[in-house]
């Protein structure tokens, strides 16, 4: 882990993917920041951050520069931690992104951009029309980029992240979707590993959702995860 060890964040961001707020509340009154992080994404936007809870507001921005100047400008006023646009989007919309924030000092939220989602493999890729030789390849590319054009980090999978490690070092933050405990279903993830690994792999914060908030003991699932992880 790079980031943050004097801030002694907890590598978790938990990906509160509930329908319903009432559930996302009643779960996140259980937990508390000293254990994880939260990610909002775009079924429910709610502002959790009162809690004392660190937000990642995954909106994934993908949009002309001058739309995603104006949304980032905008959420800036929730305070929050963390935000995600993509990469894809090119160079001139994560320019626009990091500009938005230059009128800030203070707080600025991290801006991290979506490489290829985890639930894509080589095959998926070709169909959309991206002829890279593999998905670590494309994946690295779009890293560099972000990091050329002032990005905070990236998300991919954990299976890419040594190599961004190495190729870009420790000042850039490395998000890992795609991760599932030992004998926990996949469901639609492609590219994933265990919580131990993706962190023995460089992850600085790994995102789970289904495997902590779907378990029969979410709260037991997630103390688990932490303790394998620390152990
Ligand atoms: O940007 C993301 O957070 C994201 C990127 C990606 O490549 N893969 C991915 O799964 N995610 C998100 O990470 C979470 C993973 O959830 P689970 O598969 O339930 O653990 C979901 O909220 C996804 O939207």
């Amino acid at each position: 882990m790079q980031y943050d060890r004097k801030k002694k964040l907890s590598p978790i961001i938990i990906a509160l993917d509930y329908p319903d707020p009432e559930q996302a509340i009643c779960f996140s009154k259980k937990i508390s920041p000293q254990q994880c992080q939260l990610k909002i994404g775009q079924e429910l936007f709610i502002k959790s951050g009162k809690k004392g809870f660190k937000i990642f507001l995954d909106l994934k921005f993908y949009d002309i520069p001058n739309t995603v100047q104006k949304s980032v400008y905008a959420v800036e006023k929730l305070n929050i931690w963390m935000l995600s646009l993509h990469i894809s989007g090119g160079k001139n919309m994560m320019l626009s992104a990091r500009s938005a924030l230059y009128p800030y000092k203070k707080n600025v939220p991290k801006i991290i951009g979506v490489t290829i989602l985890t639930s894509m493999e080589i095959v998926e890729l070709h169909r959309v029309g991206i002829y890279a030789s593999s998905v670590l390849d494309h994946v690295t590319k779009l890293a560099l980029l972000a990091k050329k054009y002032k990005l905070d980090g990236v998300v991919c999978s954990p299976w890419e992240a040594k190599t961004i490690r190495r190729l870009i070092g420790k000042n850039f933050i490395i998000v890992t979707p795609g991760i599932r405990p030992k004998t926990t279903q996949y469901h639609d993830q492609k590219r994933v590993m265990t919580p131990r690994e993706a962190i023995r792999s460089g992850s600085d914060f790994l995102v789970i959702g289904r495997p902590i908030t779907q378990s029969n003991t979410p709260y037991m699932m997630l103390k688990k995860i932490l303790s394998d992880i620390n152990s």
